[in-house]
């Protein structure tokens, strides 16, 4: 007989049934369904709702309690200054693409991608070499788009062209708009429903805008990540950590991100729960205590020179030798990868399935020093599903130069260290007359100059006997000097090192996790392909238990609650189906569930209190008393035991209900 892994893998993934099953169970389904839907939105269902509760809870247990983080909980509603200072307002945003004459929107990148991705597989065919990219399956979606206006046509490329294709492929995450722009036109991309011309790609930001109370004046936005609530209570976070660094905070929590065209169920959605952590350490100092811990841990790795060079070729290898290679920046961030590698095994990843890709240097954030993505392979391809930056000192300084509060760390020295800095002193006397009520704005200006900026305006002051400047929120130039103003270099003894930490910021899409496990748990019994089965790890399971008695027989009744009450004291999810049909039927309704145990209740158990468990995936039997079944699930499903283990000294039972 094939092994289970055999089995699971005999029937090939579809993903229409696995979409049909999760709706059918109401795992999750779209918002304003009467309404017409909106995309985008999502609703989640029973089953959904406490999956994703067990998702977030392997979570909290795995980063907040095991590493001691502190959570926040912070609004979603967010001002327009804070989203102005971090750069959103700015630079949150995609590319769009616009066919002038029908109004449809594009998203630049993706259309780049699906045509060229089109291309080559009508270059594959023409070459008779079939058309599976990667053996992933093609997205439905753009299917369906392709097929409204032409098939995949046949088509043999020349090789230098497949060659550019390819590595065009391979950096498409890191084009810029004008770049985009150029791709569309050098390779005659059209509007693929109707081959008209579109208009160069233009930026939209990806926030919800709204205003904050009746005025109609102050202006805000819905949170497109949870982070800036984690920076804005830096100093109150490193205050309850007794000022000490390293430490991490946490949020779990809803994003909101205005995507220019929603798609692929919950991997693209405006509104989505994120879990992000915000881990605070010494920029001159980014080893970690536990990287010895993780140090042997095996991953596949993607990492940008590989990219740069049009491949996607994976890279084997121990955390450890990708820090000490410097391929991964520093210790921190190796460390955070290989325990969110961890965490997706915890909740049901396939390992094969799973890589880490690195951005490439015209991808990542200017102020980022490195970045790699967890991404899962899915029927859409591989999906970025949680990211982890190296974002440099960049939120706390920004927010610290906004708001002029200091957003450091202050550490006492064991010896003093002389050190040489530049220094300001105002005449603050003039500043009043001069600049009336501006006055402190300009101070606040002027003593949050890093020392690098002081250092460019004393060379100014030199040369020119002035210095001129902006500010926002003041029209025009300022001009100062030296009457107001004097910049020196001068000689101090530190006792104290102030600094601004960097930020490891490990930031996860709670909803493409959950779909991503949905595709990697979901299969269908050979011998039936109607039976679809979900192999949920049992700690995540949305139910872990069913009770089924033989028929609705009323001598059952009293059993059932026996049991019921002990489940719902020792907090066992399950739930009971004494509906008419058959035992097999009951059994497959919870595969699609993905419950792991089924007990079942025979006249034996009303005779000696005696119950059979079914383990889901192998729809082996045993047979115990209550107390020995009972034993074994919470020991599977709470003490990471198996089922081989916990039910070796049980007599095996043979059914005959499958
Ligand atoms: N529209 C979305 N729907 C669902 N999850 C999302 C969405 N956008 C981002 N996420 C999740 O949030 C995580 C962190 O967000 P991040 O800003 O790094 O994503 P991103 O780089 O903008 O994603 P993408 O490039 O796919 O749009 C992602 O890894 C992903 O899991």
């Amino acid at each position: 007989m094939a092994s289970l892994e055999e089995q699971k893998k005999a029937v090939e993934f579809n993903r229409e049934s696995l979409e049909s099953t999760l709706k059918r169970r109401f795992f999750y389904a779209p918002a304003f369904e009467l309404y017409g839907g909106v995309s985008g939105l999502f609703d989640y269902g029973p089953a959904g709702c406490a999956f994703q509760a067990n998702v977030v809870d392997q979570w909290r247990k795995h980063f907040i309690l095991e590493e001691d983080m502190l959570e926040v909980d912070c609004t979603m509603l967010t001002p327009y200054e804070v989203l102005k200072t971090s750069g959103h307002v700015d630079k949150f945003s995609d590319w769009m693409s616009k066919d002038p004459k029908t109004g449809e929107i594009f998203r630049a990148d993706h259309l780049v991608e699906e045509v060229l991705e089109s291309r080559l597989k009508g270059d594959k065919q023409a070459r008779g070499l079939g058309s599976e990219i990667d053996g992933v399956e093609e997205d439905a979606d753009k299917k369906k788009r392709k097929k409204k206006v032409k098939q995949i046509t046949a088509v043999k490329l020349d090789d230098e062209l497949v060659k550019e294709y390819e590595t065009v492929l391979a950096k498409i995450d890191g084009y810029s708009g004008e770049e985009l722009g150029e791709l569309i036109e050098k390779y005659q991309i059209k509007n693929p429903g109707n081959g008209n011309d579109l208009e160069p790609p233009r930026a939209f930001n990806l926030m919800f805008e709204t205003a904050i109370g009746p005025s109609g004046q102050y202006k805000g936005y819905l949170r497109p990540e949870t982070a800036q609530g984690q920076f804005l209570n830096f100093n109150k976070l490193l205050d309850f950590n007794n000022n000490k660094i390293p430490f991490a905070s946490a949020s779990i929590g809803k994003s909101f991100r205005n995507e220019i065209s929603p798609r692929a169920g919950l991997l693209r959605v405006r509104e989505f729960l994120m879990a992000e952590i915000e881990h605070f350490v010494d920029p001159e100092d980014k080893s970690h205590s536990k990287f010895d811990e993780v140090k042997d841990i095996k991953l596949k790795f993607l990492p940008k020179n590989v990219q740069e060079a049009g491949s996607t070729k994976l890279q084997e290898l121990s955390v450890g030798d990708a820090v000490s290679s410097g391929m991964v920046d520093n210790q921190t961030l190796g460390y955070f990868i290989a325990r969110i590698y961890l965490f997706l095994m915890k909740i049901g990843v396939d390992p094969n399935r799973l890589r880490f890709r690195q951005h490439m240097s015209n991808e990542m954030a200017h102020y980022a020093c490195d970045c790699w993505d967890a991404e899962l392979q899915t029927s859409y391809g591989w999906i970025e599903c949680v990211g982890c930056a190296d974002r440099s000192a960049y939120d706390l300084t920004v927010h610290s130069k906004k708001t002029g509060e200091k957003l450091v760390v202050r550490q006492k020295l064991d010896t003093p260290k002389e050190v040489v800095q530049w220094e300001l002193s105002l005449t603050k006397k003039l500043f009043g007359p001069k600049f009336r009520k501006d006055a402190p704005l300009v101070e606040k200006y002027l003593t949050n100059l890093s020392q690098e900026e002081l250092e460019s305006k004393a060379k100014e002051m030199g040369d020119n006997g002035k210095i001129v400047f902006q500010i926002d929120g003041m029209q025009g130039d300022i001009e100062l000097d030296e009457k107001f103003i004097k910049i020196e270099n001068v000689k101090r003894i530190h006792h104290v090192r102030e600094f601004t930490p960097s930020v490891i910021e490990p930031s996860f899409g709670i909803g493409r996790i959950i779909y991503a496990v949905f595709e990697h748990s979901f299969w269908a019994r050979p011998e039936d392909s109607a039976r679809t089965v979900m192999s949920f790890k049992p700690t995540v399971a949305p139910s872990k238990v069913l009770l089924v008695p033989l028929s609705n027989n009323k001598e059952f009744e009293p059993i059932i609650a026996k049991i019921s009450k002990t489940l719902k004291k020792e907090q066992i999810p399950f739930k009971v189906d004494d509906s008419g049909v058959s035992i097999g039927k009951r059994y497959a309704r919870n595969d699609e569930l993905g419950t792991p145990f089924g007990i079942t209740i025979d006249f034996d158990s009303v005779k000696d209190d005696s119950v059979t468990l079914r383990e889901r995936d192998s729809t082996k039997q045993v047979r115990g008393s209550i107390e020995q079944i009972l034993r074994a699930i919470k020991e599977i499903t709470y003490e990471g035991s198996t089922w081989e283990k916990s039910t070796s000294e049980l007599p095996e039972f043979v059914s005959q209900s499958e």
